[in-house]
């Protein structure tokens, strides 16, 4: 297995982003370009980031009529990214149909992973505003096996739920988990979070880690820990 940290760019444009990166030199970490650069920047951002040599997680979370999801796939398929996602309430029909618009005439495609709950769902706030009764964990788990019937290569979900999405799913079914928090450091906007250490222990394949890296003080020192953490 490859473990591996993403750190999450979610920075407003791309002097910012390339400021960022400059700061880890000749290493080229693996990052995730998420809605507000890719609103900001449009694809040209991707084949920049790309052209520096990271491998990228382009994290636009489609979630539309299974027709559409597979058009806009076939527009992702043609920028050279790693990985892509989307929303499993969408739907296997719709998971069905964006594997198969991602999927480039000679076969090829990046990793494609379903978003099962996101990590700042409460439980509470899941069956009181979204009418979901079932325990959050079932609900995870059951989006996670439609994303593998449908013949995606993994889940986004809480590095929590990593083996229980293992369990379900099989060991080589991706849990690339966001959520993810510092022993000492803030929750913010997350609810389901845990530690690099704990989600390694757990059994997430990648951590997706934004803030913690992007907002501390010394990023560079912070992905350190994340990677000390997370990959040993
Ligand atoms: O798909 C994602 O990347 C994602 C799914 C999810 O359930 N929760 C989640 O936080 N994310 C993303 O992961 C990143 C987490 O950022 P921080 O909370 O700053 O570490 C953000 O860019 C989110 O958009």
């Amino acid at each position: 297995m490859n473990r591996d940290v993403i750190i999450a760019c979610d920075f407003a444009g791309a002097g910012e982003t390339y400021a960022f990166l400059d700061r880890f030199g000749e290493e080229r970490p693996f990052v995730k370009i998420g809605m507000e650069l890719f609103y900001s920047e449009g694809p040209e951002i991707v084949r920049e980031i790309k052209r520096r040599g990271h491998k990228i997680f382009l994290d636009l979370k489609l979630h539309d009529i299974p027709n559409t999801v597979k058009k806009a796939m076939a527009a992702l398929s043609r920028l050279d990214v790693d990985i892509c996602n989307l929303h499993a309430a969408g739907t296997v029909e719709m998971m069905k149909y964006a594997l198969e618009g991602l999927t480039r005439p000679d076969g090829s495609r990046p990793l494609l992973i379903a978003v099962t709950q996101l990590t700042s769902t409460s439980e509470e706030r899941m069956r009181d505003e979204l009418l979901i009764d079932r325990p959050i964990n079932d609900v995870i788990v059951k989006y996670a096996q439609n994303a593998r019937a449908a013949g995606l290569d993994g889940v986004v979900c809480s590095p929590l739920e990593a083996g229980m999405v293992k369990e379900a799913c099989g060991s080589g079914f991706l849990a690339v988990t966001p959520g993810i928090r510092f022993a000492d450091g803030e929750a913010g906007d997350q609810v389901r979070i845990t530690t690099p250490a704990r989600a390694r222990q757990i059994g997430a394949d990648y951590i997706v880690v934004g803030r913690p890296i992007t907002a501390a003080a010394d990023p560079l020192a912070a992905y350190r820990r994340c990677v000390e953490e997370f990959v040993g």
